[in-house]
């Protein structure tokens, strides 16, 4: 089964004092509504350069709309091998065996999220700009952590905005995932990058993008190889 983690030997392999952590990967979280077109422009994207991860986050679809969507696109993801992600329900992804579940400070009791799904799939948690609450995450067993919005973004309403030297400081620390989000382009993510972000997790710079979202999944792929092993 895909996942969102860092190769199987990460952990026993690392060590901060080396900076042996992978290369950087892309997440990508879906547009904001499910368009039946999508299921073509998804494999047009994943053609186009390596995708880990991807995050089906409808905010305000319904549930069957949104079960609809992640039906169709799951066999999509698992000829990729990419790993799906739901967002903010852990019902919904027991129920479409998700490779994970993302949730926010406000999305319900991880130890709840972990009996219902077990230890095979992914959790996710919204830590924004805290240290206090990344470390709480990973105490609670959270599969990785995200920070955010790093930039300004049309995508969601945010209101924190941590400096990249937290991604750093985490990764000194834990041996857990972290994923930066936020605003994040192909132009502006070598700072995320280099201060230690595992994964990118990125809507809005691919679904909007000017000439199509395969051109800048292949703008990333082309950023993350350079910057791999700085
Ligand atoms: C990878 C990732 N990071 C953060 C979020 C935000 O989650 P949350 O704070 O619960 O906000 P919503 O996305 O539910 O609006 C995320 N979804 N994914
Ligand atoms: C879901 C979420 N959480 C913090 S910022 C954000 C939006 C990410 O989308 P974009 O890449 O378009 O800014
Ligand atoms: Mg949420």
């Amino acid at each position: 089964m895909s996942k969102i983690e860092l190769d199987p030997d990460f952990s026993s392999r690392f060590d901060a004092s080396e900076e042996s952590r992978p290369a950087a990967q892309l997440y990508l979280i879906s547009p904001p509504t499910y368009d039946p077109g999508f299921p073509e422009i998804l494999k047009a994207a994943l053609d186009a350069g390596p995708v880990a991860a991807f995050q089906l986050r409808l905010k305000g679809a319904s549930d069957m709309e949104i079960m609809r969507a992640g039906s169709v696109i799951k066999p999509i993801l698992a000829a990729y091998d990419v790993a799906l992600i739901v967002n903010d329900r852990p019902d919904m992804a027991k129920e479409l065996e998700a490779d994970g579940v993302h949730l926010g400070q406000e999305d319900g009791d991880v130890s709840e999220a972990r009996a219902l799904l077990g230890h095979a799939v992914q959790i996710g948690i919204t830590c924004h700009d805290s240290r206090h609450l990344a470390m709480q995450a990973g105490e609670q067993g959270a599969d990785y952590i995200a920070f955010g919005s790093f930039y300004d973004t049309a995508t969601k309403e945010t209101v924190h905005r941590p400096d990249p030297s937290i991604l750093g400081w985490w990764s000194t620390i834990s041996e857990i995932p972290c994923v930066a989000i936020g605003g994040i382009t192909p132009e502006n993510a070598a700072p995320l990058i280099d201060a230690g972000a595992d994964f990118l997790a990125v809507s809005g710079a691919v679904w909007n993008h000017a000439e199509n979202p395969a051109a800048c999944i292949r703008a990333f792929a082309d950023l993350l190889e350079d910057r791999a092993g700085r």
